[in-house]
């Protein structure tokens, strides 16, 4: 059998944590093999390790039939191994060219040769299908347009093991269609490709193989022609996993979120908000669908008092809102999710008590006069661990050293412990594991039948299909229309999110 990769007995060990347990992989040439696993079981740092970024505490490395040491990850392209993160590692004001050189060997004379890297991106652009333009500015790209740039990045570099850490998660589904497609390629041509992703279905339609991890340890490896979502899942978590939530019908009281033609400009000066109005009851799950990018984060921020209002009104159980300082919002007991944990939602230098407490540590009972009562933080810290199953070592733990999945619990937990009236939620569930996924679907509900007001906006349309109540679906900064969660026609929800207005509103 020829495989490219071998990783025997890989250990590493982050002070008293072991994140890689005697991990043993197998790759074979030409494969796409996904990494499977919960948040926190160790598939970034044994990728890490293999890109050179870490250095394992133990175990070897056998890339293309030879032992390796990689201590770098130039080391790691120079063997022909590339990787994609999660957070791209792109420098905004430079150009694609220059981001995709950056870092490289110089040629005689001590230059880069900017035009003829542009000449090879374009070139390699072409092979893959990939739309990308080496001359174009980096801050000026789309998310999936970026991820395109770090795909032409490692082929440049003459990858011939590509790693992936999550691509899908901020993808649109035209994107992810057309990723597969430069997957499939570039095994074809006898390349291969490591997959991490959490989302099953994608996994089963595009893998050949996949390992799954647990708690840092290979729990297994199977052909996904043999097994199905279920097992996996099951080997994943190691109980069985419901896909679907289990919720009974809503009883909605009053209204407790208006928008009266709300409007807003994106961040190039453009109207990314064309006079949005609906309600938002007590005690129903108002989802709102769409692509990416149609006023999702425009819509959530004015409502959270991040951006302005040009025009109409948002109304809090009756009064007038608009505009007020993200503080005044919050404080009249609404909760906010946001999209980007890490810029919006934590601080990640921070520890998991300090996190806990960022909207209330002025406030009775963790601050008397100007000072901290840090035991009370601390006890507030242990029993949202405990009773939102955060996995750390302890409440003092930084961020930033969590699982993607227990950060998102962090955020969570410090949310709903104020027992809000409205709780935004946006994309809750991004780069969720999906033993995680089915806890926060399972609280959105409770939350719901506690009597708040829950507004989701996601992309996942399963997830919006599975949670709503009712569903308002978002295009080019308009709602095209609002539709009962129950009997909802998927065919007419995929309309409207092309663009199709539907004649009455519920
Ligand atoms: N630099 C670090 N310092 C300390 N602990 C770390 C560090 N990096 C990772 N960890 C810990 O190692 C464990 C494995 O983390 P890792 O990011 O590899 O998980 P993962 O399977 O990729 O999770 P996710 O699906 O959430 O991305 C976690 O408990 C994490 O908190």
């Amino acid at each position: 059998m020829d495989y490219i990769l071998e990783m025997r007995e890989i250990i590493k060990e982050f002070g008293a944590l072991r994140a890689n347990d005697r991990v043993n992989l197998k790759v074979k040439r030409g494969e796409i093999h996904a990494l499977l696993g919960e948040n926190g079981a160790g598939k970034t740092t044994l990728m890490n390790i293999l890109y050179g970024l870490y250095q394992p505490t133990s175990g070897e490395i056998i890339f293309e039939g030879r032992l390796v040491k990689i201590t770098s990850p130039r080391e790691a392209i120079e063997l022909g191994i590339g990787m994609v993160h999660q957070h791209f590692m792109l420098i905004p004001a430079l150009t694609v060219a220059e981001n995709i050189i950056l870092g490289m060997k110089a040629g005689p004379g001590g230059l880069l040769d900017l035009k003829q890297a542009a000449t090879r991106i374009k070139e390699l652009s072409h092979q893959y299908g990939l739309d990308v333009d080496p001359y174009a500015k980096v801050w000026q790209l789309s998310v999936g347009q970026q991820q395109r740039v770090e795909i032409v990045k490692a082929l440049y570099r003459g990858a011939r093991l590509l790693i992936l850490d999550e691509p899908t998660a901020v993808l649109t589904p035209q994107e992810v269609r057309e990723l597969f497609r430069v997957l499939k390629q570039f095994t074809r041509e006898g390349h291969t490709v490591i997959f991490i992703s959490h989302k099953l279905d994608e996994v089963m339609s595009l893998c050949d193989r996949v390992t799954v991890l647990r708690a840092g340890r290979v729990v297994g490896t199977v052909e996904t022609s043999k097994t199905s979502k279920e097992e996996l899942a099951r080997m994943m978590v190691g109980r069985e996993v419901f896909f679907k939530v289990d919720k009974k019908p809503c009883c909605p009281g009053e209204v407790i979120l208006e928008l009266k033609g709300v409007e807003a400009l994106d961040n190039k000066g453009l109207k990314a908000l064309k006079g949005i109005s609906f309600s938002l009851y007590r005690g129903e799950i108002l989802g709102i669908a769409g692509v990416d990018g149609n006023g999702q984060s425009e819509l959530v921020e004015v409502i959270t008092g991040l951006r302005k209002a040009i025009a109409g009104k948002v109304f809090l159980k009756g009064q007038d809102i608009t505009n007020l300082p993200p503080r005044k919002i919050l404080e009249q007991n609404v909760a906010h999710i946001p999209e980007d944990r890490h810029l919006r939602g934590l601080v990640m230098e921070m520890s998991i008590k300090e996190n806990l407490i960022l909207q209330t540590y002025y406030q009775q009972p963790f601050s008397k006069g100007f000072i901290l009562d840090w035991k009370t933080i601390k006890e507030h810290a242990c029993r949202l661990i405990k009773e939102y199953d955060v996995r750390a070592l302890s409440e003092e733990v930084p961020v930033k050293n969590l699982s993607g999945g227990n950060q998102q619990k962090v955020i969570l937990a410090r949310e709903v412990c104020r027992q809000p009236e409205l709780l935004i939620a946006m994309h809750p569930t991004r780069g969720l594991d999906v033993g995680a996924t089915e806890y926060i679907h399972r609280r959105l509900v409770e939350e719901r039948d506690r009597g708040a007001a829950v507004l989701l906006i996601s992309t996942e349309l399963d997830e919006v299909l599975s949670l709503s109540d009712r569903i308002a679906v978002l295009y080019e900064g308009e709602i095209m229309g609002i539709v009962p969660g129950g009997e909802v026609d998927i065919e007419e929800l995929g309309l409207m999110m092309a663009g199709s207005r539907r004649k009455v509103a519920c």
